[in-house]
């Protein structure tokens, strides 16, 4: 096994979700927006938080103006992105270049281009005058008072084009002064073995150097780990990988591999424990669903659906686990489905203070979970349905409604449906007959359900039903498939997830409606 490298004296996590995160397709950030994920990044503690490019659009300007006014960041340092300036023209009088200046942040990014074909190119001007745009660039930020760091855009394609120009820009941002030369997989084509004699090969100019990775080949956490290891004391990446096309390197992964597994303490062990709620804080502000499978932060990161391995996690959980999920504030959950074995239903048991160490009960019970799966049923994403199941097997859940009769009735009147749902129940002893309408069948037993509920539990008016979901089973039945729905309830803060399974949609949803109500009275309200 290689060494573990040592972590450099100065070494610099810079957040650029803000910058090159909200040029992911489909990721729209307000200035609000910003700021809120600014503080969560700073909360945090990563060391630059790149805020946009002033002068590019009226929004990154107007982020600056307004972090100015009310940002207080304690830990971070805002940055303002930039580009050298135009070629044939002076930094001094350049816009965008008095954009940058303008934004007021005592740190600025420029991006310079530093593979031959994309100066000539793209650029249109000489190797000799993109050269001179970096130094005047730099020159002139620095005067104004600036840090300045080099994003070398395209350094690694252009590096194996033209090694001996790359490095010249390198060293002449250097030179310059540039606190940083951050050399950038703009296309994010590279693999890990291929970076390493790149960047010892940029070291050779002297310059500190950093690294921008984008995940082309789902390789851009690799591929900064083996900058790193090459000794660069910079790493630029994003929160949940946003980014231009496939993303930029995930922080949210990045960091934990530095501090875990090279064991260098970036960040206090108890903010490293705050990644995985910033992590989902900023995927929220950001509109983007966090998948479940994103290392470290992911829900299912710590999820154990497989048998083999719960009977092992049992004995001890890192038998199954890299890290101690507590480590990044995330948790050990335990799946219950097709595939689980006794531990599984043990440990789950214990989860819900029910005792199921009883070897002959706990098979039982996974027998009852395998023929039920089955059927259809999916108990992983429905904890309440499998909790109610293991009371009902352990004879210990008290139903507090007894249903007599349900039924509903869809009708067009002039041109308008009618959906009308009755509910019969007793309900503490008291008998009821519920008539409730809705846009649809669900809706409508859902409302009668709950009003006839209600009066014996007035909380259950409140209950939520927040996701609603169908799935056909079997795909080639047409109208007389099997279905399975999953109803999400809601109540103050906490969420619960039913399944119901039938040929009949409407009697599949009422299995979940009234697992879900049943399950909400027994767990948060207290039943007399
Ligand atoms: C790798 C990266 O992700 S870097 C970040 C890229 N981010 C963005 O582009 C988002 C914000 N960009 C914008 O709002 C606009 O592109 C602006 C305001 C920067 C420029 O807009 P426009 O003036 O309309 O020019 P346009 O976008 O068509 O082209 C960019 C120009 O910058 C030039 N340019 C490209 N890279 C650089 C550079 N490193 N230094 C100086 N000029 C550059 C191009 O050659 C082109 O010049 P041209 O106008 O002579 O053709
Ligand atoms: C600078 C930058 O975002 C890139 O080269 O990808």
């Amino acid at each position: 096994m290689t060494a573990i490298p040592t972590c450099p004296e100065e070494f610099h996590i810079f957040d650029t979700s803000l910058r090159d995160g909200a040029q992911q397709e489909g990721l729209r950030l307000t200035v609000a927006d910003k700021l809120k994920i600014a503080v969560y990044l700073d909360e945090l503690g990563v060391t630059f938080i790149e805020g946009g490019w002033p002068g590019a659009s009226p929004s990154d300007t107007q982020f600056f103006a307004e972090a100015a006014q009310v940002l207080d960041l304690r830990t971070s340092k805002l940055v303002a992105f930039g580009a050298t300036r135009r070629p044939g023209g002076s930094a001094s009088t350049d816009v965008l270049t008095r954009a940058l200046v303008d934004a007021g942040t005592d740190y600025v990014c420029i991006v310079a281009k530093s593979h031959d074909e994309h100066v000539i190119r793209a650029l249109r001007t000489t190797l000799e005058e993109n050269l001179e745009m970096i130094r005047d660039t730099v020159t002139f930020l620095i005067n104004e008072g600036k840090h300045v760091f080099v994003d070398c855009e395209h350094f690694f394609d252009g590096y194996r084009a033209n090694p001996a120009y790359a490095l010249s820009v390198v060293r002449t941002a250097s030179e310059a002064g540039a606190e940083v030369v951050v050399l950038c997989d703009t296309n994010g084509g590279m693999l890990p073995s291929w970076m390493g004699d790149i960047v010892s090969a940029a070291a050779q100019t002297g310059a500190n150097l950093g690294v921008h990775c984008h995940n082309d080949t789902a390789c851009a956490v690799a591929n900064t780990m083996a900058a790193v290891e090459a000794g660069v004391m910079h790493v630029q990446g994003t929160f949940n990988g946003y980014g231009e096309r496939t993303g930029n390197a995930d922080l949210s992964a990045l960091i934990p591999n530095l501090q875990l597994k090279f064991g260098w303490e970036l960040l206090p062990p108890e903010r490293l424990s705050e990644i995985t709620r910033v992590a989902h804080a900023i995927a929220l502000v950001a509109h983007q669903p966090l998948l479940g499978r994103q290392p470290y932060v992911g829900q299912s990161s710590f999820a154990h659906k497989a048998g083999l391995h719960a009977s092992a996690i049992k004995v001890d959980p890192n038998l199954y686990q890299h890290i101690d999920p507590a480590l990044v504030g995330n948790d050990l959950r335990m799946l219950i489905s097709d595939m689980a074995g006794r531990a599984n239903i043990q440990i789950k048991g214990e989860q819900l203070g029910i005792d199921l160490s009883d070897r002959e009960l706990a098979a039982r019970i996974t027998d009852k979970v395998k023929a039920k799966e089955a059927e259809g049923y999916s108990y992983e994403s429905s904890d309440a349905s499998f909790e109610m199941l293991l009371r009902q097997e352990l004879g210990i859940l008290d139903y507090p409604i007894q249903v007599h009769s349900w039924r509903v009735l869809s009708e067009e009147r002039d041109g308008d449906t009618i959906t009308e749902a009755t509910v019969k129940l007793t309900a503490k002893g008291e008998r009821q007959m519920v008539v409730g309408e809705g846009n649809g069948p669900v809706n409508a037993l859902d409302m009668a359900l709950r009003k006839a509920v209600a009066t014996a539990y007035p909380e259950v008016a409140e209950f939520e039903l927040t996701d609603y979901r169908v799935r056909i089973l079997d795909e080639g039945h047409g109208t007389d498939a099997t279905v399975r729905t999953l109803i999400d309830t809601s109540w103050r803060g906490e969420t619960w997830t039913t399944v119901g399974v039938g040929t009949n949609v409407i009697e599949a949803s009422w299995e979940a409606l009234l697992d879900a109500i049943v399950y909400g009275i027994f767990t948060h309200i207290a039943s007399d």
